[in-house]
């Protein structure tokens, strides 16, 4: 890496279908979105010092490496064959050592962020390592549905995995002859990510790190016994569909509504089994529509009718919300398509699949009423890269030399142009 230091960014996603049953070991369909996370790693002026700098939920601290609680927390996570574990009874513990170090930590996201961070960190990196600033910027909404969580924890476990030199760097293909291994890298941080994300909010599938890891459309199944590896099915013909993503701005936390699922699963537990299981099959069905070439247009109206079905059944699982519902009657009013809850659900975001031979007027329409409540709502792509690497010398020039404070100042279209659009070809993957 170069000595000025490195961007690492990882996207979001877009669940398509198939959320909160992917927790109970079904199928889910998702895909990378063009929002991503950067984290930008460079030396610390105070080189014994790791400074953690996320703006986004105006977090700034400081730790000395050498006062980290590494004796207390190294021997509870279990790593075997190289896979780690988070250990769920040991989390208490874990929660108790965090607790009396992270005492000034305020709120419950920078408790939560910080706890990630340590976490991963003490694991990936060791007390000799270099002091270093760890500076985030996200353009994905926080806690709407997108991933944003996930996305964090891949762009962390990437770069302590790179400075622990776990992994190596990306090269370009051009760059060497015999093609590194990738697939195992990428193995490696997804793995990681999924600790980090366990951090974030207890039972995840484990699909959101997926996606902002290997990026492209998946569809993912985690097994029910932990042993087992989740299955990950690439979607290489993956349907350019036209797709409206609106963001209620609702606030709402994943964790309390997957336990939410988890109090009826455990209430009602026959009628929840078969909730869950009219989910996998309608994944399944929607799967097989979306790897046909060319997608008939009888296929795509039952893939319409699959959105709303999943949506039903989410919101029998109670994790859809008010604003979700509007987002539905407006969509409907206007007759532009069918419209589901994605992601967590209970406010966030919503997507509406667009109905073929739909006026670009009528869209317009339900926009602007989508802005009258207070939503946001934009066109979307789906299917781009996932984690990536830039060092700071191969921005291009008219970047290199701005301090990169002023870059991650930028509003989020800018910073999507700069780091994203315009730097593409800058950047290696795995
Ligand atoms: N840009 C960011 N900067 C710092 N921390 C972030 C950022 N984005 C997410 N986080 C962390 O992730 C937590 C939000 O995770 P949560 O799972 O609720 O939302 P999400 O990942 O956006 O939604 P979903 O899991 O439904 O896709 C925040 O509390 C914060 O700790
Ligand atoms: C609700 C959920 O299914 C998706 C969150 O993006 C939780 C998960 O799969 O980890």
């Amino acid at each position: 890496m170069s000595s000025s230091g490195f961007l690492v960014s990882a996207p979001g996603k877009v669940i398509l279908f198939g959320e909160h049953s992917a927790v109970y070991g079904k199928p889910a369909i998702a895909a990378a979105l063009s929002l991503r996370t950067y984290l930008l790693v460079k030396p610390n002026e105070r080189p014994n010092e790791i400074t953690l700098k996320f703006d986004d939920i105006e977090l700034l601290h400081s730790w000395k490496i050498d006062e980290l609680p590494w004796d207390k927390l190294k021997p509870l996570i279990n790593i075997e064959d190289g896979v780690p574990e988070y250990n769920e009874y040991l989390v208490p513990e874990i929660d108790n050592i965090l607790r009396d170090y992270l005492g000034d930590t305020t709120t419950s996201r920078h408790f939560i962020a910080c706890h990630c961070f340590l976490y991963l960190y003490v694991h990936l990196c060791s007390s000799d390592s270099p002091g270093m600033v760890f500076d985030l910027k996200s353009t994905l909404p926080i806690g709407a549905g997108l991933g944003s969580s996930a996305s964090v924890s891949v762009c962390l476990s990437t770069a302590f995995s790179l400075l622990g030199k776990h992994i190596s760097r990306p090269v370009h293909e051009h760059d060497e002859k015999s093609a590194p291994a990738s697939n195992d890298t990428l193995d490696f941080i997804d793995k990681w990510s999924l600790i980090g994300e366990k951090c974030f909010h207890g039972n995840p599938s484990g699909i959101d790190n997926a996606v902002a890891t290997y990026g492209g459309a998946v569809m993912y199944q985690r097994m029910k016994s932990p042993s087992l590896p989740s299955v990950r099915t690439t979607m290489r013909n993956f349907p350019s569909l036209q797709l409206l993503l609106t963001n209620t701005k609702v606030p709402r936390s994943t964790a309390s509504l997957v336990g939410r699922v988890a109090e009826i699963v455990n209430t009602h537990e026959r009628c929840a089994e078969a909730i869950l299981d009219a989910m996998g099959h309608l994944v399944a069905s929607a799967y097989e529509i979306m790897i046909k070439p060319d997608l008939p247009q009888a296929d795509k109206e039952k893939l319409l009718e699959l959105v709303n079905v999943n949506h039903g059944l989410l919101s029998a699982l109670d994790v859809s919300h008010p604003s979700l519902e509007k987002v539905r009657i407006i969509s409907s009013s206007h007759g532009i398509g069918y419209t589901k809850l994605t992601g967590a659900g209970g406010g966030g975001c919503a997507i509406t699949l667009i109905k073929d031979g739909v006026k670009e007027a009528e869209i317009n329409k339900a926009i602007e009423e989508f802005k009258n409540e207070g939503y946001d709502t934009f066109e979307t792509a789906l299917g781009g890269k996932g984690v990536g690497v830039l060092d700071i010398k191969d921005l291009p020039a008219q970047y290199s030399n701005k301090p990169l404070h002023d870059i991650f100042a930028l509003n989020q279209e800018e910073l999507e142009s700069v780091l994203h659009h315009n730097t593409l070809q800058n950047w290696k993957f795995w």
